[in-house]
């Protein structure tokens, strides 16, 4: 398949596959969720963000190039920060205060969902695990991720009274993080993936980030919404 066809196949296993279609999040963004479910949300996803920089820090020992290191510390530092200027991690920390989470409780990831634990551990560990190509290929879910973003912030704002844009601001340098790191992504793909077996692998590992993706907000549907069975151990919204 030429270089077009296949940046063709990955696009439609976004339109097909990527979270923004599942219904926990058409809740989230529709203004149908309590705070307590919102909160819940925060706090699992706290465990994705927090583990984000862990798995690029694996793949970027593994870049044979300056060039290409420099191209994925950049990543490391928009999620951890330098120090000075606050990161990704310290931005979710205050969009977890903003919706009235202990911000202990969300650095501990105390309560999250076995959901949430096993999808981004099996993300951390497939970056480890597979060929370089396909640990940069699962990152390409980032591809899809303005679009979605752009419809949560515009959500959240106009259906919930206790978000502010200042809770969202998590989101903000997003959209231009996200299209700089997914370009990069994409064209190391576009011209690695030469052959066959290396393009179904490719397109594997998007389908596998996808699942990574949307197994987290199964287990947010089903502890929190419908039927409502939280685990053991789990946090439990105040009933409000
Ligand atoms: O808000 C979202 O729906 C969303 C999705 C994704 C994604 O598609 O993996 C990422 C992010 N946000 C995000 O904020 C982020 O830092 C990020 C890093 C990565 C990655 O795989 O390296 N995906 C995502």
């Amino acid at each position: 398949m030429s270089p077009d066809a296949l940046e063709a196949a990955l696009r439609a296993i976004g339109a097909e596959r990527y979270h923004s279609l599942h219904p926990f999040h058409q809740l989230l963004h529709s203004g149908e969720l309590t705070r307590g479910q919102v909160q819940a949300w925060a706090l699992n996803r706290y465990y994705y963000q927090a583990s984000i920089p862990t798995k690029d820090a694996m793949l970027m020992a593994r870049l044979p190039s300056a060039a290409q290191r420099r191209e994925w510390r950049r990543r490391i530092e928009d999620h951890d920060g330098d120090g000075d200027t606050p990161g990704g991690i310290e931005r979710w920390l205050k969009l977890a205060e903003g919706v009235g989470l202990d911000r202990a409780l969300v650095e501990s990831a105390g309560g999250i969902l076995p959901e949430t634990r096993f999808a981004v551990d099996a993300y951390v560990h497939f970056v480890r695990d597979r060929t370089l190509l396909e640990a940069i290929a699962s990152s390409l879910t980032e591809l899809f991720a303005p679009a979605i973003i752009a419809e949560r912030v515009s959500g959240m704002l106009k259906h919930y009274d206790f978000i502010t844009r200042e809770t969202l601001a998590y989101f903000t340098p997003r959209l231009t993080q996200a299209p700089q790191d997914s370009a990069w992504a994409l064209a190391y793909v576009r011209s690695e993936a030469v052959t066959l077996e290396k393009q179904a692998a490719v397109l594997a590992a998007l389908r596998f980030k996808c699942d990574v993706l949307w197994s987290q907000l199964d287990g947010l549907y089903y502890a929190y919404v419908a039927p409502g069975f939280v685990p053991p151990g789990a946090f439990v919204p105040d009933a409000a």
